[in-house]
């Protein structure tokens, strides 16, 4: 339940955490500290061919278990390559085959499975009695228990929603019988169960709708306790990745991968295989020798405030990384609102490690509470989820009316901007060769923004700059042929130009490639490539 607001907001500890390892705390004797060495005697992390990792597990106060580097680390290098322990359908009401994650319909002409009546993409589909899909055993329990009945043509999304959640707690639960050996290398995962008991918005949901139901409805009662089943409901909260690549959503837990503590500002990024659903974990920039592994288990085009919500919603910590902790966000300010009173100053947060600290301008002593802030983001990032995702003029709107509310940087903004990036010379009305010089640059102007927030909150070896600078090389290289037909430009600077979109294609075409072959990303690693061709470099 990531994205559940949690109201009993507790006040911030405040400690330092200057993006070194924190020192383990082996003198610790907190239970909690004991368990997790305990469990961690119990981690089975697979060896690499015999070759050293590169990694090892340490525990500490702030992280608990969490992954060091035993060596300086280029960018580039590939940390972790491993085969999912579980996976199953996202918490979602969007209907997906059980056997590839594959988007389904509800709809009386959709396949479904011919015993227990589960929506499916197909009777050829490639997880059809696999581990990674739709299991014998899954379908048996399925059928007998006829848990697809709700799943009708007018479902509503909640409860389709909630059937979904319960898929994967049932296919971990069953491997309980199943396989022993792989359940015991989930349970030895953070469940954070007794600080989920105290919470009891998020307590009452899983009792009702996955403790109750499991073991009412799909009568599991005798085979598996209340207890055991919150515990895999908060190792799911805690660990799960989500995955997908071409419209295929799930959720899985890895066996050492879940070891990554958490970053806003991580040194690796991830990707998962769209054939095997393998995670493949990969440093984005160079990490010294007894730094922290980290990645983001946040968005990290969002705000402080939300992002630290989030966080202590799902994983239950409040984060206060070194990007966390600074009202500059790294000197992006990409949370800083405008000052309604004054129109001169920013507002930003007294102290971005208090969710409730008050906000202030620069510029005049006007002063908003945090709940105030809150409501405001709310109505705005409402007002941009209401457009639809290819509406370009309705987008370019949202960016009219909102730039002079919030700071020129603000990830709201950048939001828009970044799907606008994405729409001119995409979609139908707007292709390329159509593209005004006004849109052309527009589009030049707004993939350059976006890039130079980017680079400081996702630098180097990373999906997001490797997709915008596809994008940005179009607009760029468009521009400049233009003006050279109109004589606009000298030779000169149209070789700079020239020179600057050969840099773009080759940086992007060294991210991308890097992503899985069958992506979206890996096939534009390749267009970009053939681009380079074309111009005549390698
Ligand atoms: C996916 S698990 C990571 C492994 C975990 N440390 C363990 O020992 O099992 C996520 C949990 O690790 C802890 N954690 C990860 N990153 C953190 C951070 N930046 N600050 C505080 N706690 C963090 C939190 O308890 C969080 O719920």
């Amino acid at each position: 339940m990531p994205n559940k607001k949690n109201k009993n907001k507790k006040k911030q500890h405040h400690h330092h955490n200057n993006h070194s390892a924190p020192k383990p705390a082996h003198s610790e004797t907190e239970d909690h500290h004991d368990v997790l060495e305990e469990k961690l005697q119990n981690l089975h992390i697979e060896e690499n061919g015999g070759a050293a990792k590169p990694y090892r597990v340490e525990i500490s106060q702030i992280y608990g278990r969490y992954l060091v580097a035993n060596r300086n680390l280029r960018p580039g290098e590939i940390l972790i390559k491993e085969k999912a322990l579980a996976i199953g359908p996202c918490v979602s009401a969007e209907p997906v085959c059980l056997g590839c994650y594959m988007p389904v319909t509800l709809k009386a002409t959709q396949y479904r499975c011919p015993s227990c009546r589960w929506p499916m993409c197909g009777a050829q589909c490639r997880g059809l009695g696999k581990d990674t899909g739709h299991t014998a055993v899954e379908c048996e329990l399925f059928t007998r228990e006829n848990t697809a009945a709700p799943l009708t043509p007018d479902a509503s999304p909640v409860k389709v929603k909630n059937l979904y959640e319960l898929v994967l707690v049932a296919r971990i639960l069953l491997q309980k019988e199943q396989n022993p050996e792989l359940y015991g290398r989930i349970m030895v995962m953070e469940s954070h169960l007794e600080m989920r008991q105290k919470n009891p918005e998020l307590w009452s949901h899983y009792e009702s709708n996955v403790v109750k139901y499991l073991r009412e409805n799909w009568h599991l009662a005798e085979r598996f306790t209340s207890a055991e089943i919150h515990t895999v409901c908060g190792i799911l909260d805690v660990n799960c990745f989500e995955i997908g690549q071409n419209l295929a959503k799930a959720r899985t837990l890895y066996p050492s991968a879940f070891l990554l503590a958490h970053d806003c500002c991580p040194n690796t990024s991830h990707t998962d295989d769209p054939e095997t659903f393998d995670i493949i974990l990969r440093t984005s920039r160079a990490v010294r020798k007894g730094e922290a592994i980290t990645l983001s288990y946040a968005y990290t085009l969002q705000g402080t405030l939300k992002r630290r919500d989030f966080m202590q919603a799902g994983k239950l910590f409040w984060c206060c990384c070194r990007r966390c902790s600074d009202p500059y966000e790294l000197g992006t300010d990409c949370s800083a609102i405008a000052c309604e009173k004054c129109r001169a100053g920013l507002v930003r947060s007294t102290n971005p490690l208090d969710q409730e600290a008050d906000w202030r301008c620069d510029k005049c002593p006007f002063v908003m509470k945090s709940e105030a802030v809150v409501k405001l983001l709310d109505k705005i990032n409402n007002d941009l989820d209401a457009i639809d995702a290819h509406d370009i003029p309705g987008l370019e709107n949202f960016l009219k009316r909102y730039s002079g509310l919030l700071g020129e940087n603000h990830y709201l903004l950048l939001s828009a901007k970044y799907s606008l990036c994405q729409l001119y010379g995409k979609i139908e009305g707007y292709l390329l060769p159509d593209l005004s010089l006004e849109d052309l640059q527009r589009k030049k102007s707004y993939c350059e923004h976006f890039l130079k927030v980017v680079d400081i909150l996702e630098p180097q070896l990373t999906r997001l700059r490797g997709l915008i600078m596809y994008e940005l090389h179009a607009p760029m290289l468009m521009l400049a042929q233009r003006s050279m037909m109109m004589q606009l430009t000298t030779a000169r600077d149209f070789n700079k130009t020239i020179k600057e979109v050969i840099h773009l294609l080759r940086e992007s075409a060294k991210i991308l490639k890097m992503e899985p072959a069958g992506s979206t990303e890996h096939q534009m690693g390749l267009a970009a490539e053939e681009a380079l061709q074309k111009m005549g470099v390698q």
